[in-house]
């Protein structure tokens, strides 16, 4: 931490890095902090993104992928310090490994932990984006090779495509969105993929799910919903939570109000839950879409009335417990015989809001549904194979609470 702070030219702060148990390291208070106040700022020069690396890189990647390259052309060896002459003292505060990550090891091993269908399903989408970024980034370095060996410290010659491949995923899992990076204003649209940083020391902030938690401060390119008019953008400060922090307790940052199949595999951590928390969801994408193919072309038909009103899929049960409106609107349809022209008109009104329900018997099907899905994931997750992966086991266990409880509700 201290060379960190030497490197960033900021006097000791109100905060520091350090040890936080299972979650790895964290951000404590080291003197009682007072509401919203400003912990550090950290100058744009320091910040790493497509502003501050794009003058040192020829053009051609996505700010992610850029990023990456970044962290795996300068990941410290073993042992000893980072080449970078840009960021090298903030490249050495990064963990060393992410060895826990879910997509490391399914890079490695795939399969090798059974996972619930929908989080292995949101996993198999994380890695194709990985895999697209590393095709990308070796067309680029083939393509861009003079220009990046002439970087004295770049080690690419002696390096085999296995050991390039690692710290390329190691800088991918550090500069995706998620993990370590933020968002942070960079570009003339709100929504722009670029839009996204890392950030010294506040990188080592914690996810709390609720309660007060810090804030970045808003950018002036936030602010007048522009691009940031200095070359390397706007700096980035750190406020404290809203309400008085204690020396000695952790400050925390709300990464988002993600499900704990999302922080698994974005992050590689789940979450505690409470026994009736909405947070707590399975997500049985894979199931309702079985139900309607097994209709056939009734199904099919029904499938792109869902997709036409932006109701397919995102199909999710909670443990308050509740049936997400999205299921229930598909399930209502899966229920209703297209020859009725009737319940089709009803099941539109539905979705506008003139009609409450199709029929009383339409909702007595839909709900015999859910509790054969229930049913189904119960019995999947009493089955499964056992996994020595804590967190994977927490995902079963969440899947068959869910289960249970919106069962119950529906008995
Ligand atoms: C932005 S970093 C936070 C600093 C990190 N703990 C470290 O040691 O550098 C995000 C990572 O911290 C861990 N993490 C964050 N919040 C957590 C939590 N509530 N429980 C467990 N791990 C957590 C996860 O590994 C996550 O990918």
């Amino acid at each position: 931490m201290d060379a960190l702070l030497n490197w960033l030219k900021l006097p000791s702060l109100l905060v520091e890095g350090r040890d936080a148990g299972r979650a790895g390291r964290g951000l404590f208070a080291n003197a009682d902090i007072p509401p919203s106040t400003e912990l550090f700022t950290i100058p744009a020069r320091a910040l790493v993104n497509c502003r501050t690396l794009a003058p040192h890189y020829p053009k051609g990647l996505t700010a992610v992928q850029l990023i990456a390259l970044h962290l795996c052309l300068y990941r410290p060896l073993h042992g000893s310090h980072s080449l970078d002459p840009l960021f090298g003292p903030y490249i050495d505060s990064l963990p060393s490994q992410f060895e826990s990550h879910p997509l490391t090891g399914h890079v490695k091993h795939p399969h090798s932990c059974e996972l619930p269908p929908s989080v292995a399903t949101a996993l198999g989408r994380l890695h194709a984006r990985y895999i697209n970024d590393w095709r990308a980034v070796r067309e680029y370095m083939v393509g861009n090779r003079q220009a990046l060996t002439h970087k004295a410290e770049v080690r690419l010659a002696n390096r085999s495509d296995d050991a390039l491949e690692a710290d390329f995923l190691w800088g991918w899992l550090n500069g995706k969105f998620n993990t370590r990076c933020i968002y942070h204003r960079l570009k003339s649209t709100r929504s722009h993929p670029d839009n996204l940083t890392l950030c010294p020391i506040l990188d080592f902030a914690n996810h709390i799910p609720s309660g007060t938690s810090m804030k970045p401060r808003l950018s002036d390119a936030e602010k007048y919903n522009a691009a940031p008019v200095s070359r390397l953008g706007d700096p980035l400060t750190l406020l404290s939570p809203a309400t008085k922090v204690k020396v000695g307790e952790e400050l925390y940052l709300t990464y988002g109000a993600h499900p704990n199949r999302a922080l698994f595999v974005e992050y590689g951590f789940v979450a505690p839950y409470a026994p009736d928390d909405a947070r707590a969801e399975v997500e049985v994408q894979d199931i309702v879409e079985q139900l309607f193919d097994n209709q056939g072309n009734e199904g099919k038909i029904k499938k792109q009335m869902l997709q036409d009103s932006a109701y397919w899929g995102n199909w999710s049960l909670d443990a308050s417990p509740a049936v997400s409106y999205r299921l229930i609107t598909a399930l209502r349809l899966f229920h209703v015989p297209l020859g009725s022209s009737e319940d089709v008109q009803r099941w539109r009104d539905t979705l506008t809001g003139v009609r409450e329900l199709i029929s009383d018997a339409n909702e007595a099907a839909w709900k015999r549904t859910v509790a054969g899905i229930c049913a189904t994931v119960i019995q999947r997750a009493k089955t499964r194979r056992v996994s020595e992966n804590r967190a994977a086991e927490m995902l079963w266990q969440e899947e068959l609470h869910v289960a249970l409880r919106v069962s119950e509700a529906h008995s």
